[in-house]
């Protein structure tokens, strides 16, 4: 009898994105043989079209602005922003839109790079151009693509998607933003402080999705920033004129012009053309995950990362990856994987503390659920809120500061469920935030989490303190 032929890989990772690579890593790391597959650049959406050069686009104006705040240095600062200089940092950050770096990478840790689209022909069988490769496990992080909304004449106006939008090569001189969620409303601060005389349509509030207060406060400093904000916005068509403008038609009947246009309606996991009903799993939408990223169903293939439609930030996608990695490291060795409730192998951290910051200015960072999503959830809930502004390293921070913070709270449990700032640098107060969700950090225990001064995390103090001692 001839004896199966051993398969090409352990492990073929499909989708190079910062998700793909952490799988490929953590799994080589504990010895697995892993290739990973890449139809464009290794390093993913992320590293070049997304969270880098975006970040990259908002944080020069972000500096200028802190500067201006302050007397003493706001003298200092008397030129406006380069924006030929802030493109120039930003396509540095994208290493000019090249992967030799992050290829060399895979190369040190040890994983084999197979360039092309990675398509599923069979149970364990990953094709790639002519070519079929075999091994143990497969994981899908081929990350997700836009949903276009049905606008008519959409797909003619040539239209920027974020791609276009955080690699341009220069700076419109006007641009209207569909969508006011959490690229939408970025990229608008972003294309403002460049220069952009920048219009930001949305159907909902911005960022609707976070407490209300924040929607409120982030419309506020983008109209303070130049920004014509409209919310709650219909749209009839678009259409591109002969000499470039570009014309949105609302269904007010009003119509907004402007010289590009970014269309930034969200994002679905990418599926199709997966080869998926060769296995038996639906395409077309997030694969269905349980807690160590395998897919319901099988026993070898995984989804991790936007494509499993969990949380669609990066973060929260390489959380996703360690824990995936090992469980098919610990799966291929026999050995015992830990995929319960907060085990090493789940990614539990997805359903109930998954932190978010938007990088507009102020910044918004938030973390587990939102005060009506503590509600659906059927917990028996209270919140407390605080103004930023009235605490004295903040104060100290920025002349003028101004900010809200919000807790919630399970009163049964007596533990921070949810918590949400509004200001100037709260991104690096989030952390604080994500392991007192995380560790079930009881609000008794949390008194004694001092909070130095005069530092902006006194904020905690003022929380406590409005919603009372124990
Ligand atoms: C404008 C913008 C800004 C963002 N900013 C942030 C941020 O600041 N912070 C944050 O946490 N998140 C941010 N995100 C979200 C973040 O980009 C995604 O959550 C993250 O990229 C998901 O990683 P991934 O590896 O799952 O997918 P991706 O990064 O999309 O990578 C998937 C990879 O798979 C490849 N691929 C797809 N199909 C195949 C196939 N069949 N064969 C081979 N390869 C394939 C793709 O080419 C790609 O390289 C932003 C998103 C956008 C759009
Ligand atoms: N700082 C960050 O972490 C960061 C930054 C940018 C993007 N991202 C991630 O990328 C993903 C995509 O971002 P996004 O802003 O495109 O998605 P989003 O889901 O945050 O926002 C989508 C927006 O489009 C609007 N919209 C949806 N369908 C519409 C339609 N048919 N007509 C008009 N408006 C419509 C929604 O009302 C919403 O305002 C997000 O899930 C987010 O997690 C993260």
């Amino acid at each position: 009898m001839n004896a199966a032929p051993e398969p090409d890989y352990d492990l073929i990772v499909i989708g190079a994105g910062p998700v793909g690579e952490n799988v490929a890593d953590y799994a080589a790391r504990k010895g697995v043989r892993v290739a990973i597959v890449e139809a464009e650049l290794v390093g993913g959406e992320c590293s070049y079209w997304a969270c880098m050069p975006s970040k990259a686009l908002l944080r020069s104006a972000h500096a200028l602005r802190a500067a201006q705040r302050l007397a003493g240095s706001r003298e200092a600062v008397t030129g406006a922003l380069d924006p030929a200089a802030v493109l120039a940092r930003r396509t540095e950050f994208t290493s000019n839109w090249n992967d030799d770096g992050q290829v060399g990478w895979l190369d040190s840790v040890g994983v084999a790079l197979i360039r092309g689209r990675g398509r599923l022909v069979g149970p364990r069988q990953v094709a790639v151009g002519d070519r079929i490769h075999t091994a143990k496990a497969v994981a899908i992080a081929t990350g997700s693509v836009p949903v276009l909304p049905p606008i008519p004449g959409l797909a003619e106006a040539r239209a920027w998607g974020t791609r276009e939008a955080t690699s341009a090569d220069h700076v419109p001189t006007s641009l209207a933003v569909i969508g006011g969620g959490v690229a939408g409303t970025e990229l608008a601060f972003a294309f403002a402080s460049l220069g952009s005389r920048v219009t930001l349509l949305s159907r909902d509030t911005l960022l609707a999705r976070e407490e209300p207060f924040v929607g409120e406060l982030i419309a506020a400093a983008a109209t303070a920033e130049g920004i014509d904000v409209r919310t709650g916005v219909g749209f009839e068509r678009i259409d591109r004129d002969a000499d470039g403008t570009v014309r949105i038609l609302l269904a007010d009947g009003t119509a907004v012009t402007a010289a590009e246009v970014l269309v930034s309606t969200g994002r679905r996991p990418s599926t199709d053309d997966l080869g998926l009903e060769a296995v038996g799993i639906p395409a077309g939408r997030a694969l269905e995950v349980d807690e160590t990223m395998l897919v319901r169903g099988t026993d070898w293939l995984y989804g991790v990362g936007d494509v499993n439609g969990r949380a669609l930030l990066t973060h929260q996608g390489k959380y996703q990856a360690r824990a995936a990695g090992e469980a098919i490291a610990a799966r291929l060795a026999g050995t015992p994987v830990d995929g319960g409730a907060w085990g090493l192998h789940a990614a539990t951290a997805d359903h109930v503390a998954v932190p978010r910051v938007v990088f507009t200015d102020p910044e918004v960072a938030a973390v587990g659920l939102t005060e009506a999503q503590a509600r659906e959830r059927g917990h028996d809930i209270r919140t407390v809120e605080y103004d930023i502004g009235w605490v004295a390293g903040a104060k100290l921070h920025a002349d003028g500061y101004s900010g809200r913070a919000k807790l919630v709270v399970d009163e049964e449990r007596k533990v921070i469920v949810g918590a949400t700032f509004v200001g100037q640098d709260v991104a690096e107060l989030l952390h604080s935030a994500t392991i007192a969700i995380v560790g079930e950090v009881p609000l008794e225990r949390l008194w004694h989490a001092v909070p130095s001064y005069p530092t902006i995390s006194e904020i905690w103090l003022r929380l406590l303190e409005t919603y009372g001692r124990p």
